[in-house]
């Protein structure tokens, strides 16, 4: 393996020469075949200690590691208008090809003053990599090397970088991590927060809210982003995967496995889904979503929302009157989707903009629901419920709601999930309903018995 990464290495290095020896940008292509790494293992490669973004979907997988360049938001700005400028400026210089990809994501609420385990990441963040590994199915896989003038701040960090994309990701580590410690909300607090919850809808304040919970997993060592992105890969195809470093540069690591594309655009089209009102995979999706007011309820606030939100962007906009129900291993869910053409001009971060947050994460009305969180709700949230996903050079890619997730740092889990609060919220069902949603990470964690216990 070491042998044939050499060849990998040497293209490196020949970038790195051909970026010195001329002014601006240098791009290169070339297939693992010719490097000869036609038996890698790729998704390891999203827990290479450089990567900076990973995606894996239906089609194949999506690795970047190490920055070429970065657009970094702080908290309190409003991202989106400002992703999208620097996006148009970097499309702009010469050389660079339209299709390169930037991953990120934006916070659930980036005017939010953030707590100590988000403070680092910023209210938003796109990176171009250095390296860029494309792995679809069927198809032999791919590497891009973008490397910026020599000369620049970037350019001189990659030159350090570059050596060290070449050595592979680390070594797996078979065994199972032991739980030591296990801290979050518990049911007693989770119950007050849904009673609080039910009287600002009692009150009118709110139609619904979305009321998220955390949970904290300490291991007995460093946790394997490796093992966590594999296990969790096994749900490719049922859920778009993601891995995110800490854009500050740290070692934490956001992933998680999305049932919810927040927008997609491509060739003038556009697609989103509203997902709200779930059960559990053994239930009757009759009784319990299609003829259940409450999750009716709940789905229709996001329908609404997204429509009226996606109108302004669009020429026509089609979702069937009714929603259908999507099965999974560990939930089903009530979805609509939504597909529309896009007027001229409107581009994904626009789009996305518009929509995020949904009431599928938030609530409705909008505005007064994430208010009321932003008050009531005591969760650090960070990019938990936010928007992660990634743009082309022309302006199209795709963003997903950043569920069924949790940040990795050190030795520490935190996972998240939440549930649509109407007037007539359970506290106890809800909070096994949020403990559903949490068990595809806790799974991947390698920590069924946590699981069990956080349930009981
Ligand atoms: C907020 C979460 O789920 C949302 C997405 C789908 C269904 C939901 C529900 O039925 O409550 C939630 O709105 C989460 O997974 O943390």
């Amino acid at each position: 393996m070491n042998g044939q990464r050499e060849a990998l290495e040497q293209w490196l290095a020949e970038g790195l020469a051909a970026v010195r020896r001329r002014p601006g940008w240098y791009v290169a292509g070339t297939t693992a075949a010719a490097l000869g790494l036609e038996g890698e293992d790729w998704r390891r490669w999203a827990a290479h200690p450089a990567a900076v973004w990973a995606w894996e979907e239906a089609d194949g997988l999506t690795v970047g590691l190490g920055r070429a360049w970065i657009r970094r938001v702080p908290w309190g700005q409003d991202p989106w208008p400002l992703l999208a400028a620097a996006v148009r400026e970097l499309a702009r210089v010469p050389g660079l090809p339209p299709q390169l990809r930037l991953g990120g994501g934006v916070a659930f609420q980036p005017a939010a003053a953030p707590g100590p385990d988000w403070a680092a990441w910023g209210a938003a963040a796109l990176t171009l990599p250095l390296l860029t590994i494309t792995a679809r199915r069927g198809q032999p896989a791919r590497l891009t090397l973008v490397l910026p003038p020599a000369a620049s701040a970037t350019g001189r960090l990659a030159a350090q970088e570059l050596p060290r994309l070449a050595r592979g990701p680390l070594p797996a580590a078979p065994e199972a991590v032991r739980v030591v410690a296990e801290s979050g909300t518990g049911p007693a607090a989770w119950t007050q927060r849904v009673e609080r919850a039910r009287a600002a809808i009692r009150a009118g304040e709110l139609d619904k809210v979305v009321l998220a919970r955390s949970r904290t997993l300490t291991f007995e060592r460093g946790l394997g982003v490796a093992e966590v992105w594999d296990r969790l890969g096994d749900r490719a195809g049922e859920a778009t995967l993601f891995l995110l470093a800490d854009p500050g540069g740290g070692p934490a690591r956001f992933v998680g496995a999305s049932p919810e594309l927040l927008v997609r655009t491509r060739a003038g089209r556009v697609e989103t889904m509203c997902v709200a009102g779930s059960a559990p995979p053994e239930a009757d999706p009759v009784r319990a979503l299609l003829a259940s007011p409450k999750n009716r309820g709940e789905h229709a606030w996001v329908r609404e929302h997204i429509l009226a939100r996606l109108a302004p962007w669009c020429t026509a906009v089609e979702a069937p009157a009714e929603p259908e129900v999507v099965r999974r291993s560990y939930i089903q869910h009530l979805v609509t989707p939504v597909q529309g053409r896009l007027r001229p001009g409107a581009g994904l971060l626009e789009v996305a903009g518009a929509l995020h947050p949904t009431p599928a994460v938030g609530g409705a009305p909008a505005e007064a629901a994430l208010a009321w969180l932003a008050r009531e709700e005591g969760l650090e949230r960070g990019w938990y419920a936010g928007a992660v996903g990634y743009v082309d050079l022309v302006g199209e890619g795709a963003f997903w709601v950043g569920l069924r997730s949790a940040l990795l740092q050190g030795r520490q889990a935190v996972l998240y999930a939440g549930c649509g609060i109407v007037a007539d919220s359970d506290p106890a069902a809800e909070y096994r309903e949020s403990g559903w949603k949490m068990r595809p990470m806790l799974e991947a964690l390698g920590t069924e018995a946590a699981a069990w216990r956080m349930q009981a």
